[in-house]
């Protein structure tokens, strides 16, 4: 049997390895049965793999870019197949997909295959769960969720992970990492029972899965628990009570799920003994390294049986990772379905920005949930409890939310969850506590209210949606000041936003009437008979109408919408363009010329105007600005010299400036309090680690967060993270969220004159205009 190249923790990705090469180890009738020297790649693919769309599978993983086989070189002492197949440029070893077809072992070379030479190789079977040789009462329950073929990571896992080895991997989010490492864990438990007869009470845990947080350990104890209904499944989380905990233990169990401090506490009091652990899970490693459980995490692997097995899920490899795989796993294989260059988002996730200040962001935030949300699920994020708190009370107005985060008791949350989960509200207002491994079906929106600290927190929250191969949306607000930030963000993740503006009051009105028309037909047929005679007779007097009030009161716009400024979003506000024949008025047209203009047609307009911004058009020489709605109903009256007008618009023209350059542009920023600097609680890993395992009693001792994580999967991710760092530091001191400007006065102008061009005061009050 030929070398083949791994990826091996003692260099953690680089160094070469013996490896067995088993085949049809599930049953499958495997292609690559042996590393045969004489087979070669043609275009007849040898590897074969297939990821059609008809399969509904997560992510395009091997048909976008080219995907690839690198071949290495012939070593002095063998011949050395580097067969990493790379989809999408993901690293990825050929031990991990045995029994998919064969890795020829070929000369030093490397081949680039498209998409159809990659379709159409990989037999289908392969990855039915019915022709795995999977236990069949695991089979069954799998099916009855729906779940009948193995998605990549799964698939990439299995062989190996039934072979004994250890491992690490990542895969991008909501691709069924969980079932990844749960399916051969079931089927190892299985062949145990199978052994050993059956399972006796008080028996000692055989799989204990480490997860950071208390949601993400619940919903693999839930994944568990619905896969294997037999096997006894505990979750061990703190913020409850220890009692069941405990009880649940002495009954005898066989997987054990939860988060390291509660974990520990039972080890110390001698409800949980390891001793007979065969599997460890390391779930979301990187993120126990962020919420300061390093520590825990060490404990509780000194305490496990040598000759386990160990499977390590990380999204990111910081050095304290990479040092706890080298001490506590042996020769793992490495199976990296993300890649360094690629897209690190889930594949079907349509990505929005929107540029936003203070005063517009929390009556765009609703409108966005209503057009980008549909009436579905949406999760907004924003980075303190106190915004979260907030920005849920004030969405409560126009649409059913709740808010979630470390501060609310374990209790709440769970039924917070439970709620959401059963649609009994669509949006949940989240801090981050809730961005990793929260798995909620059918999320259709998340919107990043805040920027997220980094890109691997953009990327989690975001994969809250767009899970299991479905469609989902993220839109990411910022400020003008933070769009270097935003750049970055593109540039780290891999993703393209595509920049939009707030929706308009059409694109509400038509949203809000869709939604109502869905639930219309939800109505059940006998409450209809109710109400056709009315429905009759209000048809017969007042035709179409009738309907259209229906449909208004429905969708709460009874009374017409205040009008709204399309450059701050803000209510109350009418935006006017103001364009001048330039035949007639020959010269550049400024800011200071349009309040000139103004004064001279209706001072009370130039008084009360906000920023002006120029049309960035050669052909045209006009600007837009807003005005409150009953001085732009006046102005509109006047009558203007020869040359010049002034219309009501409802889509903004391209403008030079790109729209407001900071929070503080004209009156109409100033009518939010904006709370003081350092008053805030920024909440992020610190605070939330209360969330984790609020149980234990040194709270945060243990560390909180430990600084930001290096990540050794992504070489861009590195050089461009001190970037992010630097553009989100500088873009934090302008953030609305912390107050702007510190003296900041409330009641103060906080635009610059039109007049003289200095702040601090109006055109009306400019003390040059005295001596005009
Ligand atoms: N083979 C499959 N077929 C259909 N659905 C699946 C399959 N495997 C997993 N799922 C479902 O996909 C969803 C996402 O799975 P899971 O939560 O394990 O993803 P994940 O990769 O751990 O995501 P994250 O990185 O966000 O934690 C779950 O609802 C799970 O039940």
């Amino acid at each position: 049997m030929p070398p083949y190249h791994l990826l091996h923790s003692s260099s953690l990705f680089t160094s070469s390895g013996m490896a067995s090469c088993s085949s049809s180890i599930l049953g499958v009738p495997s292609i690559y049965q042996t590393h045969d020297q004489s087979r070669k790649p043609t275009s007849n693919l040898p590897l074969s793999f297939r990821f059609s769309t008809a399969h509904n599978y997560p992510f395009r993983p091997f048909s976008s870019a080219s995907s690839r086989i690198k071949h290495g070189a012939s070593t002095s002492n063998s011949f050395v197949t580097s067969a990493v197949f790379t989809p999408n440029s993901s690293v990825l070893s050929e031990e991990a997909f045995k029994g998919l077809g064969g890795f020829g072992n070929v000369s030093d070379s490397e081949y680039e295959y498209s998409e159809g030479e990659i379709e159409g190789v990989i037999n289908k079977d392969e990855l039915d769960m019915t022709k795995l040789g999977l236990p069949q009462r695991l089979v069954e329950t799998l099916e009855k969720r729906g779940i009948t073929q193995l998605f990549p990571i799964q698939r990439a896992v299995l062989v190996p992970a039934l072979e004994g080895r250890d491992i690490i991997a990542r895969a991008k989010t909501g691709t069924g990492k969980t079932l990844a490492f749960g399916i051969p864990i079931i089927k190892g438990l299985d062949d145990m029972e199978q052994e050993r007869g059956s399972l006796r009470r008080g028996r000692l845990p055989k799989v204990l899965v480490l997860a950071p947080t208390r949601e993400l350990a619940k919903q693999v104890e839930k994944e568990f628990k619905e896969s294997a209904p037999y096997l006894n499944t505990v979750c061990i989380y703190g913020g409850v009570s220890y009692v069941t905990q405990e009880s649940a233990l002495s009954r005898g169990v066989d997987v054990v799920v939860g988060t390291p401090g509660r974990i520990i506490d039972l080890i110390n009091n001698k409800h949980l003994k390891l001793g007979e652990v065969q599997y460890l899970v390391l779930d979301e490693a990187d993120q126990m390294l962020a919420v300061g459980f390093e520590e825990d995490v060490e404990v509780i692997l000194e305490k496990l049986p040598p000759g386990r097995q160990s499977m390590l899920f990380s999204a990111t490899m910081p050095g304290w990772v990479k040092k706890l795989a080298r001490k506590h796993l042996d020769n793992p294989l490495t199976i990296d379905l993300v890649g360094d260059n690629e897209e690190k988002l889930a594949e079907g996730i349509k990505l929005y920005a929107i540029q936003t200040n203070a005063t517009s962001k929390r009556s765009i935030l609703s409108d966005l949930v209503t057009v980008y949300a549909k009436g579905g699920k949406a999760i907004v994020f924003t980075q303190t409890k106190r915004d979260a708190d907030e920005v849920s009370l004030i969405l409560t107005n126009s649409i059913a939310s709740e808010a979630l985060h470390g501060d609310i008791s374990q209790h709440q949350r769970e039924r917070t969850l439970n709620g959401f989960r059963q649609g009994k509200f669509t949006v949940l207002v989240a801090t981050d506590v809730a961005a990793r491994g929260l798995d909620i079906p059918n999320v259709d929106l998340i919107i990043h209210y805040e920027l997220p600290n980094d890109p691997e927190t953009f990327v989690h929250r975001s994969g809250r949606t767009g899970r299991a191969g479905k469609l989902g949306t993220a839109v990411l607000m910022f400020t003008s000041g933070q769009r270097r930030t935003v750049k970055s963000l593109e540039r780290d993740v891999g993703c393209k936003f595509e920049y939009i503006s707030p929706p308009s009051i059409q694109e509400v009105l038509e949203s809000s009437a869709e939604q109502v028309v869905a639930t219309l037909g939800g109505v059940h047929p006998e409450s209809l008979e109710y109400f056709t005679p009315t429905a009759q007779k209000l048809m017969e007097q007042q035709g179409v109408n009738a309907l259209a009030a229906a449909l208004a009161t429905l969708s709460g716009f009874s009374q017409p919408p205040s009008s709204r400024s399309l450059i701050t979003h803000q209510q109350g506000l009418v935006t006017l363009q103001f364009t001048r024949d330039s035949a007639i008025t020959r010269g550049y047209l400024s800011a200071r010329s349009v309040t000139g203009f103004l004064s001279d047609v209706y001072s009370a307009a130039a008084d009360e105007i906000g920023k002006i911004h120029v049309i960035a058009d050669e052909k045209i020489q006009g600007a837009v600005f807003d005005l409150p709605e009953e001085i732009a109903k006046e102005l509109l009256n006047k009558e203007l010299p020869p040359g010049n007008t002034i219309t009501k618009i409802t889509k903004l023209p391209p403008l030079q400036d790109d729209g407001p350059s900071n929070d503080y542009y004209g009156r109409f920023s100033n009518s939010e309090r904006r709370p003081q600097r350092g008053s805030r609680d920024r909440g992020g890993f610190r605070a939330s680690r209360d969330w984790l395992d609020g149980d234990t009693s040194d709270g945060f001792k243990r560390g909180g967060r430990s600084g930001r994580s290096e990540n050794s999967w992504s070489k861009n991710s590195r050089s461009s993270g001190s970037d992010w760092l630097i553009s989100d530091r500088r873009s934090s001191s302008r953030s609305p969220s912390f107050g702007g400007r510190d003296g900041y006065n409330s009641t103060q102008f906080g635009g610059a004159c039109f007049t003289c061009g200095r702040t601090g005061h109006r055109a009306s009050e400019c003390p040059s205009k005295k001596g005009f």
